[in-house]
């Protein structure tokens, strides 16, 4: 399944039925739930990660990526904001932006600084 049809998929969730949608019980919960079943799902696919188990690893990250897109949606978020912003930083280096930033710290002057 596309990200975009997942994405679509859960939208169409809001409002819906919670006894027959796992989407819409998780979303009348509301977005601090939907954070935390991220949170929890996030930790999941980190342990396999570090485990270095590959199969199970796919299904964690699918697991995370869904109730990442979840959680937005709680907040009105959607899959397009995600790759607008992500399309925002494409070309630009991460090690290029993360010394932008470091720069920009040293400028800035201290706090209880005269
Ligand atoms: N990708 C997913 C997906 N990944 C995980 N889950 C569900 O997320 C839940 C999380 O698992 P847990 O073991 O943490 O749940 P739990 O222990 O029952 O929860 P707690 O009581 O601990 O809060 C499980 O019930 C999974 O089935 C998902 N549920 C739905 N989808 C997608 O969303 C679509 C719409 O689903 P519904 O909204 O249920 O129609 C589906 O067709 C899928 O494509």
């Amino acid at each position: 399944m596309s990200l975009h049809r997942l994405a679509a998929t859960i939208e169409s969730r809001k409002g819906a039925d919670p006894e027959s949608s796992w989407t819409a019980k998780l979303l009348a919960k509301g977005p601090e739930k939907a954070a935390q079943k991220f949170g929890e799902e996030a930790v999941e696919a980190i342990v396999e990660a570090v485990k270095g188990d590959r199969e199970r690893l796919v299904g964690e990250a699918a697991d995370a990526i869904y109730h990442l897109l979840v959680m937005c949606a709680a907040r009105d978020v959607t899959l397009s904001d995600i790759e607008a912003e992500l399309e925002r930083r494409e070309g630009r280096s991460g090690i290029a932006e993360k010394a932008s930033r470091s720069d920009s710290a040293l400028k800035k002057p201290q706090s209880g600084s005269t």
